[in-house]
């Protein structure tokens, strides 16, 4: 392949390149586990998956579910880590494979290039891997499948050729909007129209790895105690809600200390504003209408003695809440059911307070599931504000007089967020729009201080929100029944 050859051929679009044409059953491995190599190849395949439509997490576990336990152990934290990152940079990867070779190659070939490209994309101080590892290992994970062992030439000169020309190619891919962004064009265009001042920050933020933040469960502890154990530790973290600590460095939650006591749970400390404004007290009833995992379930428990029923529509997601609560020590009344069909599950008991974090793009945890924004459809959003409002409309009924709804999203659009609230509302006379933190968007560093100051200072409860604004995107809008 040549310079000339390179510049001939125009760059692609990312969801659907032509080499993910098809997807093809791979040949034995001959990697050693631990290699560079063995890693490139899985995450390889579970970029592979995500393009044909599979969720990230279940392309891993397939992924690690094909190699020996003992394998899958050895390389399972570096699979993940390449596949997360080539995620977030997908469009950029596709973009320079696009570039560098003449033919399409085969799937799998121009998905190791695009995990390795994403790899020698990292700048110096982030990068994982020493360049002439990274192309050696692609290299080795390419000759150790039988089937692509041809390409080996091919992927060692266009890496070779990449790093030649890095800055110049990296500088000329960002005049592709989609290549810049890495998100589909439609996403791109979706949230510089909701957000004219602040798109690139919301898109670029989603583009960062989300910090791990935990939940103190206000049973067993408080953020100051809490803080003084993991200084104990030697853990680095600090207090980033009323509820909520992050810490400096993401650590696997077996080493965090109290996790499998249920002292304390993962939760990002936006999602953790649901339990506060529900305002759930002592002896309510209390529907949690989309429960699993069980996130919110277990904070609402934590803060109050309540009769909780937590419906579930997916009975496998369903057994996950039962789990989660068992750990923290905390029961619910699990029911599987769709909350747009009381009839299904429903006693006929009205309840005090309905928690309705709804199905949604979950747009605004893009940060953490980098594979959303190429899984889902610009049709999904009309399809998925037509089911919240299914799902509203038939709990509305079951809040007693007095009662409460808090509608939640994940999502920074606002046809599942603030157009929601505004036509439930005009839909329901007696529905009363309390305060509420409304839309959050997760944003970078140096606009923190702004997002600070326009968020509220206090929960219905009066407890600090805390002036932390390193949060997932939510949607939060709450109705009192007249
Ligand atoms: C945003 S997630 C809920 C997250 C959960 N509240 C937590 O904090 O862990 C939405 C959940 O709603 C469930 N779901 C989707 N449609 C539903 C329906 N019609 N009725 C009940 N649950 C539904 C999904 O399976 C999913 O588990």
């Amino acid at each position: 392949m040549t310079q000339k050859s390179a510049a001939r051929r125009q760059p692609k679009q990312p969801a659907a390149p032509k080499h993910a044409a098809r997807q093809a059953r791979l040949s034995a491995l001959h990697l050693v586990p631990e290699s560079l190599g063995f890693a490139l190849d899985g995450a390889a395949q579970a970029v592979g998956a995500v393009r044909y439509g599979t969720a990230l997490p279940a392309a891993l576990a397939a992924v690690n579910a094909s190699s020996n336990a003992a394998h899958a152990a050895m390389s399972r934290g570096a699979v993940q880590d390449i596949a997360y990152r080539t995620l977030r940079r997908l469009a950029t990867a596709d973009w320079l494979v696009a570039k560098l070779v003449r033919k399409a190659p085969a799937a799998h070939v121009g998905n190791v290039l695009s995990c390795a490209l994403t790899l020698l994309s990292d700048d110096a101080d982030t990068a994982a891997y020493a360049p002439f590892t990274v192309v050696d290992q692609a290299v080795e994970a390419i000759g150790a499948r039988r089937e692509f062992a041809f390409a080996k030439g091919l992927v060692n000169a266009v890496l070779r050729n990449f790093l030649r020309e890095r800055d110049a190619l990296l500088n000329e891919s960002r005049v592709d909007r989609v290549a810049r962004w890495n998100y589909p064009a439609w996403w791109i265009d979706a949230v510089e129209h909701a957000w004219p001042d602040r798109w690139q920050d919301i898109l670029e933020s989603g583009n960062r790895q989300g910090p791990l933040t935990l939940r103190v469960n206000a049973r067993r502890s408080t953020v100051a105690a809490y803080l003084e154990t993991l200084r104990a530790h030697q853990i680095d973290a600090r207090e980033a809600g009323v509820h909520a600590v992050r810490l400096a460095t993401p650590t696997p939650v077996e080493r965090i200390p109290g996790f499998a006591d249920g002292v304390v749970s993962v939760q990002d400390a936006g999602a953790q504003l649901a339990a506060q404004w529900l305002g759930a007290r002592d002896g309510m009833r209390v529907l949690d209408a989309c429960a699993a995992p069980g996130g919110k379930t277990g904070h609402v428990l934590e803060l109050a003695d309540v009769d909780l029923v937590a419906l579930e529509s997916d009975a496998s997601r369903a057994a996950r809440i039962g789990e989660n609560l068992a750990r923290l020590g905390l029961k619910a009344d699990v029911r599987i059911g769709d909350a747009g069909d009381p009839s299904q599950w429903h006693d006929g008991a009205a309840f005090d307070r309905i928690l309705a974090d709804v199905p949604c793009s979950a747009s605004g945890i893009v940060r953490r599931h980098p594979d959303i924004r190429w899984l889902r459809r610009e049709s999904d959003i009309a399809a998925l504000a037509a089911e919240q409002r299914r799902i509203l409309a038939a709990l509305w009924p079951l809040v007693k007089p007095g009662g409460e709804l808090l509608y939640v999203t994940c999502s920074i659009f606002p046809e599942e967020g603030e157009l929601q609230a505004q036509w439930f509302g005009g839909a329901h006379e007696d529905a009363v729009r309390l305060d509420a933190p409304g839309q959050l968007v997760p944003v970078l560093a140096r606009e923190a201080a702004t997002a600070a100051a326009e968020r509220p200072s206090a929960t219905p409860l009066g407890q600090r929100t805390g002036s932390d604004t390193d949060h997932d995107g939510f949607f939060y809008a709450r109705f009192q029944k007249r």
